[in-house]
C-alpha cells in the first residue's frame, strides 16, 4: 500500500466488555487514512470513549483487532506511544502548577517534544503561561489539555470532546488548528457531540449507536441516505387535498401544523418541481417556501430513531 493511502487506524471487529459483563463496544469496523480527520458521533453512552480507549492502547479489547501505525496500541505501547498524541475527556493535571510548569513536566515525559511555548502559542495560550492551571476557565483548560497533546508532534492525534466548555470562537480557533495539522499530514481521529463540528472538520463520520457502527461515510454520503424537506403555507383557501397527490410528488411523510405544511421527500427534485408547477397553474404564492437537504443533526436523529424502532 502506498504511504498516502495507507490505513494508520485499522479496527476490525472490536468488542469491549466491561467488569459485570456488560458489552459497550459491539462490533465496530472502520478505517482511518493518513491525514484524514474522523469523527466518532453518538449519543450519551453509545461506545465513543470505549472504543477511543482501546485505539489509545489504555485496555485490550474483548475481542477484534487494534492497529494504530501498523502496531497493537496495547501489546506494542512503546512502539504507538510516542508517535500519538492523545486528549483525554478529563486532563486531570495538578492545578497548583502553572500553565508553563505543566508543560515543561508533560514535556519532560514526551520524547522530542517541541518548545513548550510552542504547544501553548498553538492553541492561544501563551499569554497565560504563568497563571495556575486551577486558574483557568473550563475552556482555557480544554487548550492547555490540546497544548500537551500536541507536545511530542504526533502523527495522530486523538481528542475526545475537544471543544467541549469552549466558547464559539474558541470552537473555531479549534477547528482551524486541528484544519492546519491535518495539512501538516497528522491523522485526527476525535469524539464530538456537536454535529456542527463534525460536518464542518470531518473527512469522514461514523454515527454509533448502542455499541454498533449506525451509519459512516461522508458528512454528506450520511445526510443523503435522509429524506429531504420541503415546507410552506397553504395558500388561504387551499387544503391539503387541493395540493397534487403526495405519493405522485414522491414524499415519503408529511405533516400540517395549522397553515405550515412539512413534506419529506428522497425525491427532492421532483417534489420541488411538482409543487411549484402545481402553484403556478393555481396562481398561488407558497409562502415560507423552504427546500432543503437533510441536516446532519436531522440525519443522527433520524438514526437514532430508526435504531429504537428496529430495537
Ligand atoms: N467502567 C465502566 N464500567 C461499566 N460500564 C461502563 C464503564 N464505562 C462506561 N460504561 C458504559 O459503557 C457504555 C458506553 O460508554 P462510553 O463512555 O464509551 O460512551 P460515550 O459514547 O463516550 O458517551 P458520552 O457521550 O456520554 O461520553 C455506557 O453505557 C456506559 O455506562
Amino acid at each position: 500500500m502506498d504511504n498516502e493511502h495507507e490505513h494508520v487506524i485499522e479496527v476490525t471487529d472490536l468488542r469491549r466488555v466491561y467488569g459485570g459483563g456488560f458489552e459497550a463496544v459491539r462490533g465496530i469496523s472502520f478505517s482511518v487514512g493518513r491525514g484524514e480527520i474522523f469523527a466518532l458521533l453518538g449519543t450519551n453512552g453509545a461506545g465513543k470513549t470505549s472504543t477511543v480507549e482501546l485505539l489509545e492502547g489504555l485496555t485490550r479489547p474483548a475481542a477484534g483487532r487494534v492497529r494504530v501505525l501498523g502496531h497493537d496500541p496495547y501489546e506494542e505501547r512503546a512502539a504507538v506511544r510516542p508517535r500519538v498524541g492523545v486528549m483525554l475527556q478529563e486532563g486531570g493535571f495538578p492545578s497548583e502548577l502553572t500553565v508553563a510548569e505543566t508543560a515543561r513536566m508533560w514535556a519532560g515525559c514526551v520524547s522530542g517534544a517541541r518548545p513548550e511555548a510552542e504547544a501553548l502559542a498553538l492553541v492561544g495560550l501563551q499569554k497565560r503561561a504563568d497563571v495556575r492551571v486551577k486558574q483557568l476557565s473550563g475552556g482555557e483548560r480544554r487548550r492547555l489539555d490540546l497544548a500537551l497533546a500536541l507536545l511530542g508532534e504526533p502523527e495522530v492525534l486523538f481528542l475526545d470532546e475537544p471543544t467541549t466548555g469552549l466558547d464559539a470562537e474558541g470552537r473555531r480557533d479549534t477547528w482551524e488548528l486541528v484544519r492546519a495539522l491535518r495539512e501538516g499530514g497528522t491523522t485526527v481521529l476525535l469524539t464530538t457531540h456537536y454535529l456542527e463540528e463534525a460536518e464542518s472538520l470531518a473527512d469522514r463520520i461514523a454515527i454509533l449507536h448502542e455499541g454498533r457502527v449506525a451509519a459512516t461515510g461522508t458528512p454528506s454520503e450520511v445526510t443523503a441516505a435522509q429524506p429531504s424537506r420541503i415546507s410552506f403555507r397553504l395558500p388561504d383557501g387551499y387544503f391539503l387535498g387541493d395540493l397534487p397527490p403526495l405519493g405522485e410528488l414522491g414524499v415519503c411523510g408529511h405533516e400540517v401544523d395549522g397553515r405550515v405544511v412539512r413534506l419529506r421527500t428522497r425525491e427532492l427534485q421532483r417534489a420541488a418541481t411538482g409543487l411549484l408547477v402545481w402553484a403556478e397553474r393555481a396562481r398561488v404564492e407558497l409562502r415560507g417556501l423552504d427546500v432543503r437537504s437533510a441536516s446532519l443533526e436531522e440525519a443522527f436523529l433520524g438514526i437514532a430513531r430508526e435504531q429504537e424502532v428496529a430495537a
